[in-house]
């Protein structure tokens, strides 16, 4: 009962945030009211093309940069008027490397301590728990420049989490790294969380990491947000999966396959497509909620209508669908 209290509390809320840059005669307005709330022990990921708002609304909730307009309030504080509470609970892990390049990783994560006033004896017991924790062993005399893209990235998970933080910010944390290198640090990362109930809101550009990762997605696009949904509520909301019959070639021709085919399917089909190759053959597209469970049935009227079918594809509703349904762009040609 306490438990179930304490998860509603809100980690995060904002209401009609903004930023609006403005450098010499240009204006960016980078967001534009957004609203927000997290609850405690959430895992929501900021889903966007570039410029779309996403760091900039991390920056705010962190007390890093000052709104336009709106408010926000991080771990009970307000960004603006209480920003030191605010840092002293969270944990910020920003898009660049954190560590010094010259400095030991050890030294790193000692002054990282220092700089939340965590007492030395406990910032050195810490910084062993987070090394032993993320890997890094053994690195505490390297110099940061020495160590591999992974390793800097789990360095600096390792600093943003010094002051033992319920509220974790994570911008980009796995941008450029090889996918071997994304996993690793992934089940480092919820593994943390796990253990720290923490509650976690990341910016990401990858839409698998995205959709297998977040509990709740908040796609954002030129600076407001488009929806807020579960990975699962978004795709049945804005997007079909797509089944692709190949049918057996007929003596009738494909006009004429291809119609009597249309006229068996079930009804609960969002939208039916034909293909026609080249060398004739033909192949039917249909856009559904359910493409799996929808392929039975399609196979067995189109079988009693006496329409053979070579091969069946489904393919699963993506993220990228949804956010080309909502805006008419493909996320994941804006990432390439
Ligand atoms: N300091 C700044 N001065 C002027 N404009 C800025 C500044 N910071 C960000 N912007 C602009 O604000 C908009 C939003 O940028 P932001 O970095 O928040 O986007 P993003 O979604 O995080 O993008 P990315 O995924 O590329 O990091 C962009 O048009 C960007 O150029």
């Amino acid at each position: 009962m306490i438990d179930s209290v304490h998860r509603t509390r809100s980690a995060v809320r904002a209401r009609g945030l903004t930023k609006t840059f403005t450098r010499k005669k240009e204006t960016v307005e980078a967001v534009k009211g957004i609203d927000l709330d997290v609850a405690e022990g959430e895992l929501v990921a900021f889903l966007g093309p570039n410029g779309a708002g996403k760091s900039t609304t991390l920056r705010m909730l962190t007390s890093l940069l000052a709104p336009t307009a709106g408010t926000a309030e991080v771990a009970g504080f307000d960004v603006v008027r209480h920003p030191a509470d605010v840092r002293a609970r969270i944990g910020y892990i920003g898009q660049g490397n954190a560590g010094g390049y010259s400095y030991r990783v050890g030294d790193e994560l000692l002054n990282q301590g220092r700089f939340y006033s965590v007492p030395t004896t406990v910032a050195r017991r810490r910084a062993g728990e987070l090394l032993d924790a993320l890997e890094l062993s053994g690195l505490e005399k390297r110099t940061v420049q020495s160590l591999s893209g992974g390793q800097r990235r789990r360095l600096d998970v390792a600093m943003g989490l010094m002051n033992h933080p319920r509220l974790l910010f994570l911008d980009e944390p796995t941008t450029g790294l090889d996918p071997h290198a994304r996993a690793n640090l992934w089940e480092h990362v919820m593994r943390l969380r796990r253990e720290n109930d923490m509650t976690m809101l990341l910016t990401t550009h990858y839409l698998d990491e995205a959709d297998s990762m977040a509990e709740r997605i908040v796609l954002i696009d030129h600076g407001s947000v488009i929806a807020d949904a579960t990975p699962e509520a978004l795709k049945r909301e804005y997007a079909d999966d797509v089944v692709t019959l190949a049918l057996e070639p007929a003596s009738e021709g494909t006009g004429e396959l291809l119609s009597r085919a249309r006229s068996v399917l079930p009804g609960h089909i969002s939208r039916v497509d034909e293909l026609v190759e080249p060398d004739g053959s033909a192949r039917l597209v249909l856009a559904t909620t359910h493409g799996p469970e929808l392929v039975p049935p399609v196979l067995r009227s189109l079988g009693d209508a006496g329409v053979g079918v070579r091969s069946a594809d489904v393919r699963a509703a993506s993220l990228d669908d949804v956010f080309l349904n909502l805006t008419g762009r493909s996320l994941r040609e804006e990432a390439a």
